[in-house]
């Protein structure tokens, strides 16, 4: 068995019950063998794969807080804090109920890639809990933000570990994480990202993941000679993301027809509308139901089913492994161009598979969804300046690491003979300085 194999042996054997660190593990690892086989005994002599599929710390806590009825609740928290060879640990925080160790592992370990393809100084960590926001009231949002901060505070700081958001972690919960951390540590520093403007935040954050993600799909279609515009684009989810990539997609002349939420999805043949969607999810907190109930275009479904609408670009945007090979399949059959991840690890790996066999170009997250990271480590740059840039210095910078990003992943894949096999030149131009970094520091 090659090094690579015992690796990926050692990575199941080790972490039972965790298949999405498994299968991220597996997706990486796969794809840097042309690498690994170049030079294997050195990499095995340092234990290089080793260490970096081992978290240098992985904590996980007790989160006590009373609900509106006077009942306590106990929750899991959890922070990995996978790898600072590049820099301080950088990643978000998912508070959803299928929240588990192996889910904030698989993450983390994506993030260490992602967040040194934007070529910025993080380092890879994830963390979360198990807590469902749905729901909830404010208070009681905050008792448990305030709980998870109070064990989280004496692990991060501006310079060490800087959370941010994921799936049910948006503003609101990141006002009530800064205002406990503050009140306890007394520092006002940029510890968090995705802060409001009024206490640090920065300009274009809120929409930056969504818009990087049109900004690289853009880049990989023209490189590929397709022009989005009138392109009709099929997007899941109806979060941060998706809302943000329908409004970029919308801006570039694209026509985005779909979005879902966890229990149905829409089909709006006359395009989504975007401020509609925005005041259902960002202001109601409501279901897709609403949408559906103000807009006379648009079809409500329940359940999942926006692949099945024809398109030229998919745009996952929700959670992982929401589309699998049946759903490549019926994407193919329609002629689907282009896939790019909003998501983490949307698509399972026989699906990106698919998708790579029939030429449909193919963005992984890591690389196409790199744009909210990039602009938190532009948060912490302002927070450390103690300036704010304008919202046009931040975009315009934002699709520079975009553009970038895609042309190292793209040169990176053709560097191996691997031509427009974006997850393999992701994958290898995000490990090569990791690994350059991880060697200059010494065995850590
Ligand atoms: N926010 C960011 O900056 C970044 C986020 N990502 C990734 O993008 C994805 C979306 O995150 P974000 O938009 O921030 O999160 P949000 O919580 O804002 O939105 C998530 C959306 O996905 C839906 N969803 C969540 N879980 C499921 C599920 N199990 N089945 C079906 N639908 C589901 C939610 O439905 P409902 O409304 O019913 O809850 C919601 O519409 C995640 O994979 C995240 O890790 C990646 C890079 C950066
Ligand atoms: O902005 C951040 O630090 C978090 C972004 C994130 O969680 C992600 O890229 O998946």
């Amino acid at each position: 068995m090659s090094y690579v194999d015992d690796v990926i042996e050692l990575v199941v054997k080790q972490n039972p019950s965790e298949p999405e660190f498994h299968q991220a593990v597996k997706e990486v690892l796969e794809s840097l063998r042309v690498v690994i086989e170049e030079n294997e005994e050195e990499f095995k002599k340092n234990a290089l794969l080793e260490r970096l599929v081992n978290p240098e710390r992985q904590l996980k806590f007790r989160v006590p807080w009373v609900d509106d009825n006077g009942q306590v609740q106990v929750n899991t928290g959890y922070r990995v804090q996978f790898n600072s060879a590049i820099g301080p640990y950088k990643g978000g925080l998912r508070f959803h109920p299928s929240v588990n160790v192996g889910i904030i592992k698989f993450l983390g370990f994506e993030q260490i890639f992602k967040n040194s393809l934007t070529g910025l100084p993080i380092g890879g960590g994830k963390g979360g809990s198990d807590f469902d926001p749905k729901g909830k009231s404010d208070r009681e949002i905050m008792a448990f933000c305030q709980s998870f901060m109070t064990e989280l505070c004496k692990y991060i700081g501006a310079d060490t570990d800087v959370p941010a958001g994921d799936i049910g972690v948006g503003g609101r919960e990141i006002g009530f994480l800064y205002g406990q951390y503050k009140r306890i540590k007394g520092l006002s520093e940029g510890v968090l990202t995705g802060k409001a403007l009024s206490y640090g935040g920065s300009l274009t954050r809120t929409e930056a993941t969504g818009y990087g993600l049109l900004y690289f799909t853009d880049e990989m279609l023209k490189n590929n000679d397709i022009d989005i515009k009138d392109k009709t684009i099929v997007v899941s989810g109806a979060g941060n993301v998706a809302i943000y990539a329908i409004e970029k997609a919308q801006q570039l002349g694209g026509k985005p027809v779909t979005c879902s939420d966890s229990t149905g999805w829409i089909y709006d043949p006359e395009g989504i509308d975007v401020e509609l969607l925005k005041e259902v999810k960002e202001v109601k907190r409501a279901r897709l139901t609403e949408y559906a109930r103000e807009r006379p275009s648009a079809e409500y479904h329940e359940g999942k089913g926006v692949w099945s609408i024809k398109c030229d670009i998919a745009l996952p945007c929700a959670t992982q492994n929401e589309l699998d090979l049946e759903d490549a399949k019926i994407l193919v059959e329609n002629g689907v161009l282009a896939v790019a991840e909003g998501a983490n690890m949307p698509t399972t790996i026989e699906a990106t598979e698919y998708f790579q066999a029939n030429d449909v170009l193919f963005g992984p997250g890591k690389a196409s969804n790199a744009g909210g990271v990039a602009t938190s480590a532009l948060e912490m740059a302002q927070n450390s300046q103690r300036l704010s840039w304008t919202f046009e210095e931040v975009d315009s910078k934002l699709q520079n690491i975009m553009q970038n990003i895609f042309h190292n992943i793209d040169d990176a894949a053709k560097a191996y003979g691997l031509d427009k096999n974006y997850v393999a030149g992701a994958n290898i131009a995000g490990f090569e300085k990791v690994v350059d970094a991880m060697n200059a520091q010494g065995i850590v």
